[in-house]
């Protein structure tokens, strides 16, 4: 059973074995998150050099074939060859050595899985089929990017603002719930009302 968790990948050591489209895919979205990106493959897909000229001190392409040796002080590790017994190779030995697994070819075999995500800001939604369908989470994604466009990039960040002051004024634990349930109730303009007004009182 797969727990969803958020985990913080900041400068974690993510080792992705595999050099094609889909390591690239899942490279850059590690990368988004501060991580500390090794790629190690006999051959990469050219875009790798790209993300190389932006991620010059966080990504590291490694030219050679899987060895453990690459991963054995991982924080987690991608199995994204096109060799299912390469990939079942590095699973095994994550087991092993408890060390975070995602397998591109084999749900089964992995400890972790990668859902789609939309991300406005400090919003986060994600989505999982646990593995049914890749495609409609993409679907999901899309409808969610429509609902939840940019401008809750400002409205979460406003709710959190608004949120540390009435934590910090309001003494009344019922009071302070009803208004933080509240809160959400107003639109970007109310809200950016709101706290001007908020401000002002402090
Ligand atoms: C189990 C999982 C493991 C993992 O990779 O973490 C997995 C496994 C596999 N994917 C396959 C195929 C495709 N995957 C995508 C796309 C995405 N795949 C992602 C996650 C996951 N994919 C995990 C489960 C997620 C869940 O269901 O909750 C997303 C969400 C996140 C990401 O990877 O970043 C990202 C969507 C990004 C977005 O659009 O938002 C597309 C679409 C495309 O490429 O256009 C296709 C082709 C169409 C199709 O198959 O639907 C295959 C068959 C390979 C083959 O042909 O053999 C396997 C292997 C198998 O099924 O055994
Ligand atoms: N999880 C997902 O979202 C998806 C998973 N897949 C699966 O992912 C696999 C990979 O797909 P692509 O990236 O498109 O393939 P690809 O053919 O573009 O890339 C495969 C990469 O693996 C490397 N490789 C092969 N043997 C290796 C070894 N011993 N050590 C290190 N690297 C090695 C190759 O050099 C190449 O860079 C496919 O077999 C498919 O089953 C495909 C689509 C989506």
């Amino acid at each position: 059973m797969f727990y969803p968790l958020m985990i913080d990948l900041n400068n974690k050591k993510v080792v992705l074995i595999g050099g094609g489209y889909v390591s690239l895919r899942k490279s850059k979205k590690f990368l988004e998150y501060g991580a500390k990106v090794y790629v190690v493959a006999p051959s990469f897909q050219e875009d790798f050099c790209l993300l190389k000229e932006a991620y010059a001190e966080k990504l590291h392409l490694i030219k050679d074939n899987y060895k453990s040796e690459y991963i054995v002080d991982a924080f987690l590790v991608v199995a994204s060859t096109d060799s299912k017994e390469v990939n079942s190779k590095i699973a095994s030995f994550c087991v092993e050595k408890n060390i975070l697994c995602n397998v591109v070819d084999d749900i089964e075999e992995s400890s972790c899985i990668v859902p789609s995500t939309v991300k406005r800001g400090e919003l986060l939604i994600s989505v999982s089929t646990l593995g049914n369908s890749p495609s409609l989470c993409g679907k999901i994604r899309k409808e969610l990017e429509e609902t939840y466009d940019e401008q809750y990039e400002e409205y979460v960040k406003l709710l959190g603002e608004v949120r540390k002051h009435i934590l910090e004024s309001c003494n009344d634990n019922k009071e302070k719930k009803i208004i933080l349930n509240n809160l959400v109730n107003l639109n970007l303009k109310e809200l950016r009302e709101f706290y001007k007004e908020l401000k002002k009182s402090l």
